[in-house]
């Protein structure tokens, strides 16, 4: 029942139009039940002579109609009715479709835009643990399950109740017995149709799980294709990928034997229900306990009611798997938003930032960042330095607000950075991370995602600052250039360059560079560094490095380690100290220069 309602929760908006589908299939229902109803009438009554055998109703009908003689004169009329039942039989159906299908899609459309709505406002946190392909299945085929079984398998659970219920009502008022005989195959059927369909699940499940790991294989094979070929993996590979294609087949295969097995065994039963109504009504027949007309009424309603029943088990199992991911859906749907607190502060960030004390940990008892204390004041440039897992990055994500902090202060001109609000603080902090992601725009675009308000001429110039203007001029379509959600027609750092011109066009108060800087070359890093040194007067920047020659003129140099500060000042202090950053710059000194003596002796 709780399952039944998180689907009602999701049809909202959609279930008048559902109301209708289920009245249309009533109605549908009914009017192909009286079809041969109509039958039995012409045969009893209007061919044969039973007109004494009918009820009232009929004989007032057949009065009003003209009376017996006139219409077995006129046969036609009959077939008339016939043929205007099947008409509203179909137009019924038609409707049932037009409707469950209009609710069916609108409901899958709203799942997936709430679905989607909903994934934006998730802290980043629940992305960063969460599988992305586990989501996009969740947004994909979870949605499209629920669509079929609203689209059709729904809709047949009410045929098949109301079928039953009306077929079973007329047939114990024409004749008991024959009713009870009828009716012996049908819980047979469906527990048979249940059962299999509960045991064959599991082997649908195998096949769709299979097929999974046969797109997997294909989808990382065509990701590192280029690792494929460098390592001449090719053979590998296709060995790889025939054993999870043969997998795959085998799983179908056997399923589709079982189905055939099934549905012989269950038209078999149905064949012989048939058969026992055939028999048992012709000996009451021939006694005369019932008219020819019934008996073609009983053979006509089994063959209609044993094929939704037959279809039932199927539906009942079905049934389970839209139950199960209408469950996954809201495990999404469940799961908190950010947290935004009302009337929280928007102020004018000047981009002064003060660290007091501050200490934070994602998982209880394991402090990734300890007792941090600093500060910087607008237009400084701060430069973090450590080994790799010291909480760089952390301490970036905290300055986001893509965690909250508990223990110590962050202040951003005097305010407490979780008393502002999160979107305002991301509209005044920009990022060039460490991973450059580029949409699938053109190259302008992708840089002016940075500022909407952006001129070419602004492009431009960012572009110069990041040192990949002439690259775009060499493009044949220059700025117009698509690049794909990955970027594949830029390298690894022409891509890195984009998001850090995408960076630069901000007017933001706080830029913040997670080694984006040492994924260039040094030459680049070095004009990078001198057009932001012009251009960013009053702009607080963040620098994640490891080199030291990108951070040493910094106004502020933080070493990281396991978390904490060990030391802080600025270069020249910092080379006169011992400690990891002396270290780190002899050891970068005497490779340069290494580097410098072998480039003058191949040139001499
Ligand atoms: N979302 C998370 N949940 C739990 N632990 C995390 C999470 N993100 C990072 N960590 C852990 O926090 C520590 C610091 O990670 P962080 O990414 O800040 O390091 P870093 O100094 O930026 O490293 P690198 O130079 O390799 O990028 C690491 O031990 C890491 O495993």
């Amino acid at each position: 029942m709780k399952k039944i309602k998180l689907i009602w929760k999701l049809m909202k908006g959609n279930r008048l139009i559902y109301l209708a589908s289920i009245l249309s299939i009533a109605l549908a229902t009914f009017f192909s039940i009286l079809i041969p109803l109509v039958t039995k009438t012409i045969i009893d009554s209007i061919i044969g002579n039973g007109s004494s055998s009918s009820s009232n109703i009929i004989n007032s009908m057949i009065e009003y109609c003209g009376g017996r003689e006139f219409l077995s004169n006129n046969l036609w009329i009959c077939s008339l009715l016939i043929v205007l039942l099947t008409a509203l039989n179909g137009l019924f159906l038609y409707l049932k479709g037009r409707f469950s299908s209009k609710a069916a899609e609108s409901t899958a459309m709203n799942t997936r835009e709430k679905l989607f709505n909903h994934i934006q406002r998730l802290p980043y946190d629940y992305h960063v643990k969460a599988s992305t392909g586990d989501l996009i299945q969740r947004c994909t085929s979870d949605v499209e399950t629920i669509r079929s079984f609203l689209a059709v398998q729904f809709v047949e659970i009410g045929r098949a109740i109301f079928m039953v219920t009306l077929v079973s009502i007329i047939m114990f008022s024409l004749n008991v017995k024959l009713a009870l005989v009828a009716m012996t195959a049908v819980p047979i059927i469906f527990t048979f149709a249940f059962i299999f369909f509960k045991k064959v699940q599991k082997i649908f499940l195998q096949c769709d799980e299979s097929e999974g790991r046969l797109s997997s294989v294909i989808q990382e094979n065509l990701t590192g294709i280029r690792v494929v070929r460098a390592f001449a993996m090719q053979k590998f590979e296709m060995d790889k990928f025939n054993k999870k294609n043969r997998e795959f087949k085998n799983l179908v295969y056997k399923l589709i034997k079982l189905l055939a097995l099934y549905w012989s065994i269950s038209d078999a039963l149905c064949l012989l229900q048939i058969g026992a109504i055939l028999l048992y009504g012709s000996v009451l027949s021939s006694k005369g306990i019932i008219s020819l007309g019934t008996l073609v009424v009983f053979t006509t309603y089994e063959g209609m009611l044993l094929w939704p029943v037959r279809q039932m088990g199927r539906i009942l199992t079905d049934m389970g798997k839209s139950f199960v991911a209408a469950t996954r859906i809201f495990e999404i749907l469940d799961e908190p938003t950010e947290i935004m607190i009302e009337n929280s502060l928007q102020p004018k960030i000047s981009g002064e930032i003060e660290f007091k004390n501050l200490s934070f940990e994602y998982e209880e008892g394991k402090p990734v960042l300890r007792n941090l204390t600093f500060k910087v004041k607008k237009g400084q440039t701060v430069a973090i330095l450590g080994p790799t897992g010291s909480g760089k990055t952390t301490l970036i994500n905290l300055l986001l607000r893509l965690y909250d902090y508990k223990k110590g202060s962050i202040k951003i001109d005097g305010i407490e950075l979780k008393e502002i609000d999160r979107k305002w603080i991301r509209q005044n902090v920009g990022i060039a991370s460490q991973e450059p992601f580029l949409f699938s725009k053109t190259i302008e675009d992708n840089v002016k995602l940075g500022s909407e308000k952006a001129s070419i001429y602004d492009v431009h110039e960012a572009c110069k600052i990041a040192s990949i203007h002439d690259n775009i001029q060499e493009f044949e379509k220059g700025y117009e250039t698509m690049v794909g959600e990955k970027g594949v027609t830029l390298s690894g750092g022409q891509k890195q360059r984009l998001t850090i011109a995408r960076t630069v066009i901000t007017d933001y108060p706080i830029l913040i560079f997670d080694d984006s800087l040492s994924a260039v070359d040094a030459e680049t890093d070095a004009s990078i560094r001198s057009a932001l040194r012009k251009r960013s007067k009053n702009v607080t920047t963040f620098i994640i490095s490891h080199r030291i020659s990108t951070i040493r003129r910094a106004d502020l140099i933080l070493v990281l380690e396991k978390g904490k500060i060990s030391q802080m000042g600025t270069h020249k202090k910092l080379v006169n100290q011992d400690g990891l950053y002396k270290r780190v710059w002899e050891i970068q000194n005497s490779f340069e220069k290494e580097i410098e003596e072998d480039t003058n002796e191949s040139a001499s």
